[in-house]
Protein backbone atom coordinates (compact mmCIF):
# COMPACT_ATOMS: atom_id res chain seq x y z
CA UNK A 1 0.00 0.00 0.00
CA UNK A 2 1.86 3.08 -1.11
CA UNK A 3 0.53 6.27 -2.46
CA UNK A 4 0.28 6.80 -6.09
CA UNK A 5 3.36 8.64 -7.45
CA UNK A 6 1.56 12.16 -9.18
CA UNK A 7 2.61 12.81 -13.07
CA UNK A 8 1.15 15.47 -14.86
CA UNK A 9 0.51 15.71 -19.14
CA UNK A 10 -0.48 18.98 -21.06
CA UNK A 11 -1.25 18.64 -24.29
CA UNK A 12 -1.80 21.59 -26.37
CA UNK A 13 -4.31 21.42 -29.22
CA UNK A 14 -4.80 24.04 -31.59
CA UNK A 15 -7.03 23.47 -34.15
CA UNK A 16 -5.71 20.63 -36.60
CA UNK A 17 -2.42 20.91 -34.33
CA UNK A 18 -0.62 19.38 -31.47
CA UNK A 19 2.09 20.25 -29.71
CA UNK A 20 4.54 17.31 -28.46
CA UNK A 21 8.24 17.06 -27.37
CA UNK A 22 10.96 14.54 -27.97
CA UNK A 23 11.78 13.78 -24.36
CA UNK A 24 15.79 14.19 -24.21
CA UNK A 25 16.72 12.53 -21.65
CA UNK A 26 15.15 10.55 -18.63
CA UNK A 27 11.84 8.52 -18.60
CA UNK A 28 10.32 7.65 -21.95
CA UNK A 29 13.70 9.40 -23.58
CA UNK A 30 13.49 8.65 -27.26
CA UNK A 31 9.21 8.99 -27.35
CA UNK A 32 7.32 11.79 -28.49
CA UNK A 33 4.92 13.12 -25.61
CA UNK A 34 3.16 15.76 -24.13
CA UNK A 35 4.45 18.15 -21.52
CA UNK A 36 4.89 17.37 -17.76
CA UNK A 37 6.52 15.70 -14.68
CA UNK A 38 6.02 14.79 -11.20
CA UNK A 39 4.38 16.88 -8.83
CA UNK A 40 6.28 18.49 -6.35
CA UNK A 41 5.12 18.91 -2.46
CA UNK A 42 3.14 21.56 -1.81
CA UNK A 43 1.86 22.34 -5.30
CA UNK A 44 -1.15 21.71 -7.03
CA UNK A 45 -1.77 19.24 -9.35
CA UNK A 46 -2.81 21.88 -12.04
CA UNK A 47 0.11 24.47 -10.73
CA UNK A 48 2.75 21.27 -11.41
CA UNK A 49 1.17 20.81 -14.70
CA UNK A 50 1.78 24.65 -15.52
CA UNK A 51 5.31 24.65 -13.89
CA UNK A 52 6.62 21.39 -16.38
CA UNK A 53 5.12 23.26 -18.77
CA UNK A 54 6.79 26.31 -18.88
CA UNK A 55 10.28 24.46 -18.10
CA UNK A 56 10.16 21.94 -20.78
CA UNK A 57 8.77 24.40 -23.90
CA UNK A 58 9.14 28.09 -22.42
CA UNK A 59 5.62 28.15 -23.30
CA UNK A 60 2.23 29.03 -20.75
CA UNK A 61 -1.03 27.48 -21.07
CA UNK A 62 -3.19 29.85 -18.62
CA UNK A 63 -6.73 28.10 -20.21
CA UNK A 64 -5.46 24.51 -19.94
CA UNK A 65 -8.27 22.08 -18.34
CA UNK A 66 -8.01 18.85 -16.76
CA UNK A 67 -9.54 16.26 -19.05
CA UNK A 68 -8.79 12.90 -17.97
CA UNK A 69 -6.96 10.24 -15.02
CA UNK A 70 -4.95 7.93 -16.30
CA UNK A 71 -3.01 4.80 -13.74
CA UNK A 72 0.07 2.94 -14.94
CA UNK A 73 0.82 0.23 -13.10
CA UNK A 74 4.34 -1.65 -13.85
CA UNK A 75 4.49 -5.45 -13.49
CA UNK A 76 6.82 -5.29 -10.42
CA UNK A 77 6.24 -2.41 -9.01
CA UNK A 78 4.16 -1.18 -6.19
CA UNK A 79 3.43 2.32 -6.75
CA UNK A 80 0.87 3.22 -9.00
CA UNK A 81 1.82 6.17 -11.78
CA UNK A 82 -1.16 8.54 -11.02
CA UNK A 83 -1.52 10.89 -14.50
CA UNK A 84 -3.18 13.89 -14.68
CA UNK A 85 -3.70 14.63 -18.49
CA UNK A 86 -4.65 18.21 -19.36
CA UNK A 87 -5.23 20.24 -22.85
CA UNK A 88 -4.90 24.36 -23.24
CA UNK A 89 -6.12 25.19 -27.03
CA UNK A 90 -4.30 28.91 -26.31
CA UNK A 91 -0.67 29.29 -25.24
CA UNK A 92 1.64 32.39 -24.14
CA UNK A 93 5.58 32.70 -25.92
CA UNK A 94 7.12 30.57 -28.32
CA UNK A 95 7.45 26.87 -28.16
CA UNK A 96 11.35 26.66 -27.21
CA UNK A 97 13.83 23.58 -27.13
CA UNK A 98 15.28 22.95 -23.56
CA UNK A 99 17.38 20.48 -22.25
CA UNK A 100 14.09 18.24 -21.71
CA UNK A 101 12.13 18.35 -24.69
CA UNK A 102 12.76 19.16 -28.35
CA UNK A 103 8.99 20.49 -28.96
CA UNK A 104 7.54 19.88 -32.34
CA UNK A 105 3.86 20.71 -34.10
CA UNK A 106 2.17 17.72 -35.55
CA UNK A 107 -1.33 17.70 -37.45
CA UNK A 108 -4.09 15.63 -35.34
CA UNK A 109 -3.93 13.20 -38.57
CA UNK A 110 -0.55 12.55 -38.18
CA UNK A 111 0.67 11.66 -34.94
CA UNK A 112 3.54 9.39 -34.47
CA UNK A 113 2.32 6.90 -32.55
CA UNK A 114 5.02 4.83 -33.76
CA UNK A 115 7.28 6.69 -31.72
CA UNK A 116 4.85 7.55 -28.43
CA UNK A 117 3.61 5.19 -25.55
CA UNK A 118 1.76 2.40 -27.20
CA UNK A 119 -1.46 3.60 -24.94
CA UNK A 120 -1.38 7.11 -26.48
CA UNK A 121 -2.92 5.46 -29.81
CA UNK A 122 -6.10 4.24 -27.33
CA UNK A 123 -6.93 7.53 -25.59
CA UNK A 124 -5.27 10.39 -27.97
CA UNK A 125 -8.60 10.13 -29.79
CA UNK A 126 -10.57 10.68 -26.97
CA UNK A 127 -8.78 13.58 -25.69
CA UNK A 128 -8.31 15.38 -29.44
CA UNK A 129 -12.55 15.18 -29.48
CA UNK A 130 -12.45 16.66 -26.05
CA UNK A 131 -13.95 13.96 -23.94
CA UNK A 132 -13.31 13.38 -20.64
CA UNK A 133 -11.58 10.17 -19.59
CA UNK A 134 -10.62 7.59 -16.69
CA UNK A 135 -7.77 4.79 -17.82
CA UNK A 136 -6.09 2.28 -16.13
CA UNK A 137 -2.85 0.59 -18.35
CA UNK A 138 -0.68 -2.80 -16.26
CA UNK A 139 2.34 -2.44 -18.64
CA UNK A 140 5.42 -5.10 -18.81
CA UNK A 141 8.34 -3.10 -19.29
CA UNK A 142 8.25 -0.09 -21.35
CA UNK A 143 6.68 -0.88 -24.35
CA UNK A 144 3.78 -3.60 -23.57
CA UNK A 145 0.73 -3.63 -21.58
CA UNK A 146 -1.11 -6.19 -20.72
CA UNK A 147 -4.55 -5.39 -19.55
CA UNK A 148 -6.33 -2.12 -19.45
CA UNK A 149 -9.87 -0.52 -18.71
CA UNK A 150 -10.38 2.87 -20.68
CA UNK A 151 -14.03 5.43 -20.24
CA UNK A 152 -15.60 8.11 -21.75
CA UNK A 153 -16.87 10.07 -18.54
CA UNK A 154 -20.24 12.30 -19.34
CA UNK A 155 -19.60 15.86 -19.29
CA UNK A 156 -22.97 16.57 -17.74
N1 LIG B 1 1.54 10.80 -23.84
N2 LIG B 1 1.58 9.63 -23.11
C1 LIG B 1 2.17 9.61 -21.89
O1 LIG B 1 2.62 10.61 -21.38
C2 LIG B 1 2.30 8.34 -21.22
C3 LIG B 1 1.77 7.23 -21.81
N3 LIG B 1 1.91 6.04 -21.28
C4 LIG B 1 2.57 5.87 -20.14
C5 LIG B 1 2.73 4.59 -19.65
C6 LIG B 1 3.38 4.40 -18.49
C7 LIG B 1 3.89 5.47 -17.81
F1 LIG B 1 4.52 5.25 -16.68
C8 LIG B 1 3.78 6.74 -18.27
C9 LIG B 1 3.10 6.94 -19.46
C10 LIG B 1 2.95 8.22 -20.02
N4 LIG B 1 3.48 9.32 -19.39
Amino acid sequence: SVPNKLLTLVLIHQNTRLLLGMKKRGFGVGRWNGFGGKVQPGETILEGAERELLEESCVRAPDMKHIGRIDFEFVGEPQIMEVHVFKATEFEGEPAETEEMRPQWFDVDSIPFNTMWPDDVLWFPLMLKGSKFKGYFKFEGMDKYLEYNLEELDQS
